[in-house]
């Protein structure tokens, strides 16, 4: 693979595609400013910056989904001006989006024939078979969307993406919904995809990736190309050097307190019925997270993690109060404003929509949150909108929340600016009690440290820290006590160092503690549930 595209490069192979002054600006802020970059042809270049570095903004315009203002693209040697997605995916760039564009209730089969008309549909189905085996991505071209696990229909989002026959596939942080082993998988499909002469332009944030997977890398702050890299020659910690241009040193972490402990929120026998049509129950939760530890959720996504994020925070209410305990007040029944007033406060995963207000200034969008239970913003019957920017101004700088102007609309800040400033403004409310999904996804490795340093910090100050992640290095790298959810049901709860990966491997395929066999750990053995 790295032998390829070098050999392109070193006989001067005509690049596949350069970026020759690449420009976007929104109002006074300048996102994208003169990019100069190529990709050769079986190359995996990774694209790399801090959150607001303008790496979508860049990818945007490959793919046509906005237009530069300066600068050209030069496809195959020619330049070209690409309208729109539909034009680039014409010319052979493909995209495989973070988000999935995927009809639920449609089969494969289907889902790809919406999307690709022109292909024949007699032998369509035998088509997106041979496809996807020679490719590593089993799929059964019969199934239901509903039933395939995220890493599934990722892979139906690649082979529409390869029955285009692309000659570049650009992939927004690919791996984020990924298992360990789904990963291992998509890298052995991108390999070889490689090997045959397509080029990937790959967007991450987990450095590890780049030294596994990547044969070049263009490393962008504030709008321009700062670096480029050989990741052979790197380190996970020289490249988020180059990306932030300074040290990113791990968290510190004191130990939690140990002794006897206020239990902050208690969850007994929590169960909830499937959101929607394809969601997962949730059946018999125990919990109990003490004042001054982080609690970690892992587990993969599709596991009921959105049915317990709703009930613990109050979007949905259970059966019975009893089913759940804030500071010793049952509100299982009690819906989120109620809680978030007994000063518990809540992160959902999805950012724009739930977490923040598109449309909205972000310190409207704090008044949006606060003014029913918090007195500081609305006082006497009146919203205080100085304090509300005061907060905008407070969250901004304390989370590095990079911003084009002064208390912009949420809507235009990049996707890792939003969620710094999200996780930000909830911890900026000292909750006692906080309750987080996925707190640094697409978030950059310094602005992580940030986030994770104050979850650590909040809970030792005497707060009950419940963070719900798919990443593992994240949850080992903050929680004192570990439980798995997998198919609904909450695994024991086990203090962190007496797990490992292997084993949060087992729960999260359903292997539960008593199942485990002869090899479990002492924490496995230990039959007493949760708390
Ligand atoms: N539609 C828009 N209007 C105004 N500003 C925008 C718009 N889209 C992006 N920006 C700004 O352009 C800059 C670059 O954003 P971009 O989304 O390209 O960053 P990114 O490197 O992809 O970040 P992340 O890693 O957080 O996804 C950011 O400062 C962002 O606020």
């Amino acid at each position: 693979m790295q032998d390829l595209a070098a050999a392109a490069a070193d006989h001067g192979v005509q690049p596949l595609l350069r970026a020759d002054g690449l420009t976007k600006r929104f109002g006074a802020l300048t996102a994208c400013d003169h990019i100069r970059f190529e990709i050769q042809p079986g190359e995996v270049h990774a694209l790399l910056g801090e959150n607001g570095a303008g790496k979508s903004t860049l990818v945007k315009m490959l793919y046509g989904a906005l237009e530069p203002d300066e600068g050209q693209i030069v496809w195959n040697g020619q330049p070209v001006r690409i309208g729109s997605p539909a034009e680039a995916r014409r010319l052979g760039i493909g995209m495989v989006f973070q988000h999935f564009s995927l009809f639920e209730a449609l089969s494969v089969a289907e889902n790809i024939a919406l999307a690709l008309p022109h292909l024949p549909r007699r032998t369509l189905a035998d088509t997106i078979s041979r496809v996807s085996k020679s490719y590593g991505l089993p799929l059964d071209p019969r199934s239901t969307v509903a039933d395939l696990s995220v890493g599934e229909r990722q892979r139906v989002e690649i082979v529409r993406c390869l029955l285009q026959e692309p000659r570049l596939i650009i992939m927004d942080e690919p791996t984020s919904v990924l298992t360990p082993q789904e990963v291992d998988l998509l890298f052995v499909t991108l390999r070889r995809l490689s090997s045959e002469g397509v080029a990937i332009l790959y967007i991450t944030h987990r450095l590890s990736e780049v030294l596994a997977l990547a044969n070049h890398a263009t490393i962008l702050r504030r709008g321009k190309v700062v670096e480029t890299a050989d990741p052979a020659q790197e380190t996970a910690g020289s490249l988020a050097r180059m990306m932030v241009g300074s040290e990113v040193l791990g968290i510190e972490r004191p130990p939690a307190v140990t002794g006897t402990r206020k239990p902050r929120l208690v969850l007994s026998n929590l169960s909830l019925s499937a959101e929607g049509q394809f969601g997962t129950p949730l059946s018999g939760i125990d919990l109990t997270v003490n004042a001054g530890e982080v609690v970690g959720i892992a587990g993969v996504a599709g596991n009921g993690q959105q049915e317990f994020f709703d009930a613990v925070s109050g979007e949905r209410t259970a059966a019975t109060d009893q089913a759940i305990l804030i500071d010793g007040v049952q509100v299982g029944r009690r819906g989120v404003n109620a809680r978030r007033k007994l000063g518990a406060a809540f992160v959902p995963e999805e950012r724009m929509g739930h977490g923040a207000v598109s449309n909205f200034r972000l310190s409207e969008n704090v008044i949006l949150t606060r003014h029913a239970t918090d007195n500081e913003v609305a006082r006497g019957g009146f919203l205080h909108r100085r304090i509300a920017r005061d907060v905008e101004e407070r969250v901004g700088e304390r989370y590095d929340v990079r911003r084009s102007t002064a208390d912009p609309k949420a809507g235009s800040l990049s996707g890792g600016n939003l969620q710094k400033f999200v996780v930000g403004r909830e911890i900026d409310r000292s909750p006692g009690v906080l309750v987080v999904s996925q707190p640094t996804w697409g978030v950059d490795a310094g602005a992580a440290r940030t986030i994770r340093s104050a979850l650590v910090d909040l809970a030792r100050g005497g707060a009950a820290v419940l963070v719900i992640s798919q990443d593992l290095d994240e949850i080992f790298e903050i929680a004192d006590r570990i439980a798995v959810l997998s198919e609904g049901r909450l695994s024991t709860l086990y203090p962190a160092e007496s797990l490992t990966m292997e084993r949060i491997g087992l729960l999260m395929g359903g292997i539960h503690g008593e199942q485990a066999g002869e090899d479990a750990p002492a924490a496995l053995k230990d039959s007493s549930h949760a708390s």
